[in-house]
């Protein structure tokens, strides 16, 4: 049983709206973006099938471009800061698909500073959990082509902001976690295009005290399968070992798999960095910012739990910033590690010089 009551069957709500053109994406359509009387097809290249980017071609009149973001363009040395966007007219599909994210591809001769509409479709893109290489055209002269296409106007992202902070609690569930005694598990529903999410309590907190806490991104590869390459999953076990010494806290596990960018993207990262990039410019070959990942999931569950001061455990500064900005009082935070190894090292380095990560450079340095 749902609590939520906003759902108005006569009028559209602009988060579903959104939700509906990202399954568009998803699902290897394109979508028309509406600004106005204009109208800017858009289609993600990342799932597109060959045929269908042919046929985007043909009704376009030839006249589609494909965006590449910020990180794109200077990974590929193009001298502009911003987005920018090429003219695919004649370009196949493998050869678009290498300019967008292939490693060691040439910089597009012709370009020119992208359309903010077009820009604006890459957040589209960040939802549907794609890469941001958009393939897109201005079709306002030619919108009866795409009369089936679902229609986004553009202020509908705006709009659709406070979704992302709208969650409620499905179920709460006590799981017996070994070495851990009994946990409960507390299930939400909710946000902009999120799957249910979970906060693990670990212990009996004192909810009058600042309660521990761990905001604890997924992981697949690491918390699953203890994968060598991060430090997620011993930072994942060690955090509910230290909430539970002291006394009980709280796990929130966020649907954020590769820095909220998805596991196909950052299984393509991983193979550019098997290749000697770091995990910073792996994710910029993809046209990936260096982290996707927005708070207010852990807000609203923070609220819903009742909680409204914590002591974190976390080396990441962005959390701690978006934990005060959401009205968290954060009286603490804690260092949480994992093991460095020779696999690793090289990522904790990178993410501390370069994402300003709260770790001890010099025990990195031993094990290099
Ligand atoms: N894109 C990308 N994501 C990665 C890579 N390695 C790990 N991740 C993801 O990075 C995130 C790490 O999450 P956390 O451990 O919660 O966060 P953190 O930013 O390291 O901060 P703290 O652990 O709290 O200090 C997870 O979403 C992983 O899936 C990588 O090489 N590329
Ligand atoms: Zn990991």
């Amino acid at each position: 049983m749902s609590s939520y009551e906003g759902f108005d069957f006569a009028g559209l709500d602009p988060a579903v709206e959104v939700e509906r053109a990202v399954s568009e994406l998803r699902h290897g359509r394109p979508v028309l973006l509406a600004e106005g009387e204009r109208r800017l097809a858009v289609l993600s290249l990342d799932c597109v099938a060959p045929g269908v980017y042919e046929q985007f071609a043909r009704a376009t009149g030839d006249e589609h471009r494909l965006l590449l973001t910020a990180p794109r363009a200077a990974r590929l040395g193009v001298k502009h800061v911003g987005d920018v966007s090429v003219p695919l007219k004649g370009m196949s599909f493998d050869a678009a698909s290498r300019l967008s994210y292939a490693l060691g591809a040439e910089a597009p001769s012709v370009w020119q500073p992208a359309d903010p509409l077009a820009s604006l479709s890459t957040e589209l893109a960040r939802l549907a959990l794609l890469l941001p290489a958009m393939i897109h055209s201005d079709v306002t002269v030619r919108a009866s082509r795409f009369a089936a296409c679902a229609v986004l106007d553009a202020t509908r992202l705006s709009q659709s902001t406070p979704a992302r902070q709208r969650f409620e609690i499905v179920v709460r569930t006590p799981v017996p976690l070994t070495g851990l005694g009994m946990a409960e598990f507390v299930v939400f529903r909710g946000g902009l295009s999120q799957k249910d999410q979970v906060a693990i309590i670990v212990g009996e907190p004192d909810y009058s005290r600042p309660v521990p806490i761990r905001i604890h991104s997924s992981c697949i590869t690491g918390d699953l399968c203890g994968s060598l390459k991060c430090d997620c999953g011993d930072q994942l076990r060690n955090g509910l070992k230290r909430l539970k010494r002291a006394g009980g806290g709280v796990l929130l596990y966020l649907d954020q798999e590769g820095r909220g960018t998805g596991i196909g993207a950052k299984m393509r990262a991983y193979g550019y960095q098997h290749r000697g990039l770091d995990t910073i410019d792996a994710d910029a070959e993809l046209g990936l910012a260096e982290d996707h990942r927005r708070y207010e999931s852990a807000i609203a569950m923070l609220q819903l739990l009742g909680i409204d001061s914590v002591a974190v455990y976390t080396n990441n500064p962005t959390k701690i910033a978006a934990l005060r900005a959401g009205g968290i009082l954060v009286d603490a935070r804690e260092a949480v590690t994992g093991r460095v190894t020779a696999e690793n090292a090289n990522y904790l380095r990178t993410k501390t010089i370069r994402a300003g990560h709260m770790l001890d450079l010099a025990e990195l340095k031993a094990v290099i």
